[in-house]
């Protein structure tokens, strides 16, 4: 009998290279892939798709059956199209959308949901319990899903849910899949993913079953080939699982981790963390990519224009990624499959992606262009009526989706035109995951915050179903050669004490008359 095929959990920490441990092990696996059969690379965001895709082909031409993508373009291109209509759960035509329901309870709402699926649209969220009811109920499915995939790698595995997780376990009893989940448990923030009840503390969560699970094998890597020898012994203080060595041959500065003390004003934090780049006693290199990070989009909202900041938000901007923004927008706006559209319309693949272009152009041509005027072009080329709802409760605001539509296209536009001469972002933490600068000022709004993100009971991180402890991690290890710390709200001597036993250097702000150039 053949030998049961483990799957390996690979626990890396930041800057271990994890998309790095992929692609190799991908390159080395490419030689074994039967030609009927898949290698497929889950990713929890499309900028990670693009990484690896791109990093691939550098490297070689991706054949035809190797997947990209996130885990809901997954389950649909190897579970939902293959068995989703044979096995009657949905019909021939469906889109796949973000649905808000104006629902009275939990109950109701699954309801509507599960009359808005039989109508051909799917929310999101649908997709996973869909998939693995599929699974679960239904062995022969569970052995030709697994046959058709040999190799399966999942990133990001720390925020893989239970549901995602469940999947996972079904294709590895099949036992024909062999499969590598690759994660760091400490940059585990759910609690983004809007979850609600279902936010569990950490032991509970997916990787940890995995890190239990006797059916999984285990593989640690303690590098971290970002950061600095100093930030790199802070960061350390809370990581629950690994403590990491530094690799990185080239990055030599030794700055201290700084706290900038004495002052809960925003510009005075800004203008003392710029000084403290500038000053060549303090911050050794001059830092040519700077990171300001807070939980909130609004922490340095108020002050962007001033320092000259710019807002980092996921997006690719080339013609095809446009298109398919537009056809997503199409789908999502009428409440019907490409192909439905194309139907209709009688019209084929390059024509349909000709009307999605004309749209996109139109947005080009005039930024100031509204809604309505989308919507009309719309109504004209492609003969069909935004305005019909699917059903009474599910709500279905044309005009906000064509706003949204134009506001993401123009970022786009904006973006392309200026990433190459912007060094300087401001970002959420959650966004910056992934990420790194070479200087990074992280602002607590309150001294609670800066409390749990400087916890260092394993016990007490273990039990933080909010995950702030954890999203002050993330945000730390972004830094390369400077981290600073700051808070908006004044600190208590036990905090002050907290910070000097992590060795910390506290420098006191410098005063808004001495405005510092970036
Ligand atoms: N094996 C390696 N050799 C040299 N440099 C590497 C290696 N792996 C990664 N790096 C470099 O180290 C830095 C961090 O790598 P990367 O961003 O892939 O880490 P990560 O594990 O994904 O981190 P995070 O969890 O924070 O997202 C990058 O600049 C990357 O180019």
């Amino acid at each position: 009998m053949a030998k049961k095929l483990k799957p390996t959990l690979v626990i890396a920490g930041p800057g271990a290279g994890k998309t790095h441990y992929i692609i190799e092990k991908v390159i080395n696996k490419l030689p074994l892939l039967e030609p009927h059969r898949f290698l497929a690379v889950i990713t929890y965001t499309n900028s990670a798709t693009n990484e690896i895709r791109e990093r691939l082909n550098e490297k070689m031409v991706i054949p035809p059956n190797v997947f990209i993508g996130t885990i809901h373009s997954f389950l649909v291109r190897f579970i939902l199209k293959p068995f989703g209509v044979v096995q009657g759960v949905l019909p021939e035509q469906v889109v796949y959308k973000d649905v808000s329901i104006k629902a009275n309870d939990r109950k109701e709402e699954n309801i509507i949901k599960s009359n808005i699926v039989k109508k051909g649209i799917v929310p999101y969220e649908k997709i996973v319990s869909l998939s693995s009811n599929l699974l679960k109920e239904n062995k022969k499915i569970r052995e030709l899903v697994s046959q058709r995939l040999q190799f399966l790698f999942v990133d990001e595995f720390q925020d893989a849910n239970s549901g995602q997780f469940n999947i996972f376990e079904e294709v590895r009893k099949a036992s024909a899949t062999e499969m590598y989940f690759v994660g760091d448990p400490e940059q585990s923030i759910m609690t983004f993913q809007n979850q609600g009840s279902q936010i569990q503390t950490l032991d509970k969560r997916p990787i940890y079953k995995a890190i239990n699970s006797g059916t999984i094998d285990k593989e640690y890597l303690d590098s971290n080939n970002r950061s600095s020898s100093t930030i790199i012994d802070f960061i350390n203080n809370f990581h629950t699982s690994i403590i990491q060595q530094k690799t990185n041959k080239d990055n030599n500065t030794n700055n201290k981790v700084t706290f900038i003390s004495d002052t809960y004003d925003l510009r005075e934090i800004i203008n003392s963390f710029n000084s403290i780049c500038n000053d060549r006693t303090i911050c050794e290199n001059n830092p040519s990519t700077r990171f300001f990070l807070g939980y909130r989009r609004s922490t340095f909202k108020t002050v962007e224009n001033e320092y000259g900041l710019v807002q980092k938000d996921d997006s690719d901007s080339n013609s095809i990624q446009l298109l398919k923004e537009c056809s997503t927008f199409i789908c999502e706006i009428l409440n019907r499959s490409r192909t439905s559209i194309m139907e209709d319309l009688e019209t084929d693949d390059l024509a349909y992606r000709q009307l999605c272009f004309k749209l996109v152009e139109s947005i080009k041509s005039n930024p100031f262009i509204n809604s309505s005027e989308i919507i009309s072009l719309l109504k004209t080329n492609f003969k069909c009526d935004p305005y019909k709802s699917v059903h009474k409760k599910v709500q279905h605001n044309p005009d906000h989706i064509a706003e949204g539509f134009i506001n993401k296209i123009n970022l786009e536009l904006q973006y392309s035109s200026s990433i190459k001469e912007i060094k300087d972002y401001h970002l959420t933490i959650h966004k910056s995951k992934g990420l790194q600068a070479d200087a990074v000022l992280v602002i607590a709004k309150s001294k609670n915050e800066l409390k749990k993100w400087l916890e260092i009971d394993k016990q007490l991180r273990f039990e933080d179903k909010q995950d702030t402890c954890r999203v002050g991690y993330v945000a730390f290890s972004r830094a390369k050669e400077l981290l600073c710390i700051a808070c908006l709200e004044e600190i208590d001597d036990e905090l002050k004490k907290n910070l000097t036993l992590l060795n910390v250097d506290m420098i006191p702000a410098m005063g808004e008359k001495e405005k510092q150039p970036i």
